[in-house]
């Protein structure tokens, strides 16, 4: 059989396939890139403004974005300790996200490196531990701006290089991702469509994690916590219908120290007719062997308000 190739028709998309990350100001440079599901998992690093220092995050990009067709993008908050790679390692997301038909997008949880005394002395503040607060503290304030780096600067970073919808985002996390999805949403209401948790860290003025990290990075004043309390800003939000989805182990370690409190999540949507399902899920801890057990159920939501 004669293979015939329109070379002039390849080159043209070889390049369109290389060449998105090329249009814009911001220079990405590829990490790593895998085929899967058809689509490619990639890890990207680029120098953030926003945070002053060399940043990754991983994009998924389904069969269809790696052929210029623009998606949805759903944005990916990790928890305390990870980087970009546990995501994309250990959720199972890939799959769903090629059926689909979303990109997905999730960055590290902390500048890294930036040569802050104390950085890297606890698991549960500095790095790996942003919180997706922007920092107040003398300290912290120059590089800790994860709230900005993830609703500001990368939303536009993705959309300069990458195939997207502009208007349909959806957000969601795991934990401290899970409070930072949420605050995410709550605090910029018609900036995502949909917003889902697992296991969220939903009242951090009011557990041990919370209380640590908002005293490092905002100070003393507890008005400005309550700026970024899931449980605190439904109470006051005033946009589009957000149609949340939480799933919580009811075997979680986390859950029995008294760290995520979702409980009062759910009393304050309650009180504010915020529509929020909460579905305790028996047996399940807070690892991402949970994550992945549920993780089709979340895209799912998302994909029905990114696509509808
Ligand atoms: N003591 C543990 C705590 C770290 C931990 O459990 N991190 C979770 C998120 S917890 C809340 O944000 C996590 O996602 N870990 C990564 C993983 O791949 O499981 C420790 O230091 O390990």
């Amino acid at each position: 059989m004669l293979l015939k190739i329109d070379f002039a028709k390849a080159k043209a998309k070889v390049l369109f396939r290389i060449g998105f990350a090329m249009t814009s100001s911001t220079k990405l440079t590829l990490v790593s890139s895998n085929k899967c599901f058809s689509g490619e998992q990639r890890v990207y690093s680029h120098e953030s403004s926003e945070v002053g220092c060399t940043m990754k995050f991983g994009i998924f990009l389904p069969a269809s974005a790696l052929d210029g067709t623009k998606l949805p993008v759903l944005y990916w908050l990790s928890g305390l300790t990870c980087t970009e790679q546990n995501f994309i390692t250990k959720a199972g997301a890939q799959r769903v996200a090629a059926k689909q038909n979303v990109i997905i997008v999730n960055p590290d949880t902390s500048p890294r490196g930036c040569n802050i005394e104390g950085e890297d002395d606890s698991y549960d503040f500095g790095t790996g531990a942003g919180f997706y607060v922007d920092a107040t503290t003398e300290k912290w304030k120059k590089n800790y701006r994860m709230y900005s780096y993830v609703t500001i600067e990368l939303i536009d970073v993705i959309n300069e290089n990458f195939p997207t919808i502009p208007d349909r985002k959806g957000i969601f996390g795991h934990s401290m991702g899970g409070h930072g999805a949420l605050i995410c949403a709550l605090k910029n209401p018609g900036l995502y469509r949909s917003v889902s948790a697992f296991a969220p860290i939903a009242h951090p003025t009011k557990c041990a994690w919370g209380k640590k990290c908002f005293t490092g990075y905002l100070g003393p004043a507890d008005h400005v916590w309550r700026e970024y309390d899931a449980t605190e800003l439904v109470k006051s939000y005033n946009g589009p219908p957000l149609d949340i989805l939480v799933d919580q182990g009811a075997s979680d370690e986390f859950l029995k120290e008294g760290q995520l409190l979702p409980e009062r999540l759910m009393e304050s949507c309650a009180e504010s007719k915020m529509p929020c399902i909460m579905r305790m899920q028996e047996g399940y801890d807070h690892s991402y062997y949970f994550i992945s057990t549920f993780i089709e159920d979340h895209i799912n939501h998302h994909a029905k308000h990114l696509h509808g």
